[in-house]
């Protein structure tokens, strides 16, 4: 019989060719652009921000610094690392979508930040930068959507500078099973009925709360990290290990 899982991959628990993932889940943000933020206020009461300070916390970015906030979407952390890196320095907010990248662009712009941010439509598998050239990037609630995630890892590590650090941020595991067996509920049941009330899209949630349950686990995660080089991968779990923050070095 013909092995063709080196053709196939997931797109939440269907099981797609390696070629339709991409625009499957250009499908999903397309269609979840304009009501994105504040479905993450609402789906995640408003926690994510917190996760996304923590993230924040411990990327060790200073003043001048360039930094890349992969997979950036509407730009939380770009608005954030903006302020911290300052007018010497960069960050390059990129995303292989041009809805988000139009709704991320438009929201900081409002918000006044203007002149160190760069906005790049780009693929996480080939990352269009020069090889060490930045010194962090983050990667927040995206890796999960990438194709080859391996491939990316490597294109990460790729356009790191030496001593740089890559932060991912993602659903992870919960730890305990009862944590698990009401986050399975509330990830199945209300998830996609809120998709279907505010953003009138009950598949793209859908969508999420699979793609969380195919993602993989801490460790394995901390594992692919290691595989594409980095170094002193560490993590930490947050509310529960609903979500992770990985950690890892090039040297
Ligand atoms: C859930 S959103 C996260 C946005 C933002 N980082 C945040 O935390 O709010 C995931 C983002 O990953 C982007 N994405 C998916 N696949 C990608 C890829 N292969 N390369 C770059 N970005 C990708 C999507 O377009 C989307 O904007």
């Amino acid at each position: 019989m013909k092995d063709n899982s080196q053709e196939t991959t997931h797109f939440g628990y269907k099981t797609v060719d390696k070629a339709q993932k991409k625009s499957l889940v250009a499908g999903v943000f397309d269609s979840v652009a304009a009501k994105y933020d504040v479905m993450n206020d609402v789906m995640s009461f408003g926690i994510h921000r917190l996760w996304k300070r923590q993230t924040l916390d411990a990327s060790g970015v200073r003043k001048g610094q360039r930094i890349l906030d992969l997979a950036g979407g509407t730009g939380d952390l770009t608005a954030k690392f903006s302020r911290i890196v300052g007018p010497q320095g960069q960050v390059v907010l990129a995303d292989i979508n041009d809805s988000m990248l139009k709704v991320g662009r438009d929201k900081l712009r409002d918000m006044g930040i203007v002149g160190n941010v760069e906005y790049v439509q780009a693929n996480a598998e080939e990352l269009p930068f020069p090889d060490d050239h930045f010194d962090a990037i983050t990667i927040a609630f995206g890796l999960r959507n990438v194709t080859d995630k391996d491939k990316a890892l490597r294109s990460m590590l790729r356009v790191l500078k030496p001593g740089g650090r890559l932060l991912v941020l993602e659903f992870s595991k919960p730890e305990h099973d009862v944590l698990n067996s009401l986050y399975d509920f509330y990830s199945f049941n209300v998830l996609p009925q809120m998709g279907g009330l505010i953003a009138n899209d009950k598949e793209s949630y859908q969508y999420l709360a699979e793609s969380i349950r195919m993602h993989p686990d801490q460790e394995t995660l901390k594992q692919m990290m290691e595989d594409a080089g980095f170094e002193q991968v560490t993590y930490q779990n947050m509310t529960g290990g609903i979500v992770a923050l990985h950690r890892g070095f090039k040297f």
